[in-house]
């Protein structure tokens, strides 16, 4: 499967945070997305998730024209947000077979690492790098054919991020995977292509040196 944005502008009252742009994201492909703070990152997936809308957009599902706003009933694209959306009062092992209606898939999360140690809790109860954690398995192992990560690797601690980037990788074959992070050395290790919102522009970024050209990394001493 093929999704293709055209084109996508987003202003907040007068201001432009995204002003068009050709982006790609297929099946089968791991995608990392740079930008400095505020460059309209978080914005273009909750455009592509469907809970916000664009100002203009232009998005086709392998050519024909997509509206965002279907993607969530057609369980096209699964989303970690920057902020979790889980609810609190749930304990973890009740919640992992609410949202994985897949018995081997909710296994997967029963059995990640790490997570016996916090099954038992309530979601409110976790620790903010454990929710983080929690919701990244859940959503990478959903079977929708599209996964998009906002920072899977912030607040969770240095011996974890190899986890979620080994899951990443293993997903790759199967689904189209975008994500960003400041963390950016982990994005660049798991991902096949890579861009960057410059000034509302969405940039083909081939080299690190190119995310030092546009003001993402500090120039080298
Ligand atoms: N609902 C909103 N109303 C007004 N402005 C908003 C809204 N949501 C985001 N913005 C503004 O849009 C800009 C882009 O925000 P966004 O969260 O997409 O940035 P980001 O690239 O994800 O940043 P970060 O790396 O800090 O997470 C910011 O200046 C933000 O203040």
């Amino acid at each position: 499967m093929h999704l293709s944005i055209q084109k996508i502008d987003k202003n907040f009252g007068k201001r432009a945070i995204l002003n068009g742009g050709h982006f790609e994201l297929s099946t089968g492909e791991i995608v990392g997305l740079f930008g400095r703070n505020g460059s309209g990152k978080s914005t273009l997936m909750k455009i592509l998730f469907g809970t916000m809308r664009a100002t203009t957009s232009s998005v086709y599902l392998d050519t024909v024209p997509f509206d965002p706003a279907t993607s969530i009933t057609r369980k096209l694209i699964a989303y970690l947000p920057q902020h979790s959306m889980l609810p609190s009062d749930l304990k973890v092992r009740d919640l992992i077979p609410l949202v994985i209606a897949n018995g081997e898939a909710q296994n997967r999360v029963f059995y990640s690492p790490g997570v016996a140690s916090f099954d038992n809790q309530r979601v409110g109860a976790l620790s903010i790098g454990q929710l983080k954690y929690l919701e990244f398995l859940l959503v990478a192992y959903l079977d929708h054919p599209f996964l998009m990560l906002d920072e899977p690797f912030s607040m969770i601690d240095p011996l974890y991020h190899q986890i979620i980037k080994e899951v990443i990788r293993s997903l790759r074959e199967s689904k189209g995977i975008l994500v960003t992070d400041h963390y950016y050395e982990n994005v660049w290790q798991v991902t096949n292509r890579n861009y960057m919102l410059v000034d509302g522009s969405v940039v083909t970024i081939e080299s690190k040196e190119e995310l030092i050209k546009h003001g993402y990394l500090p120039s080298r001493a």
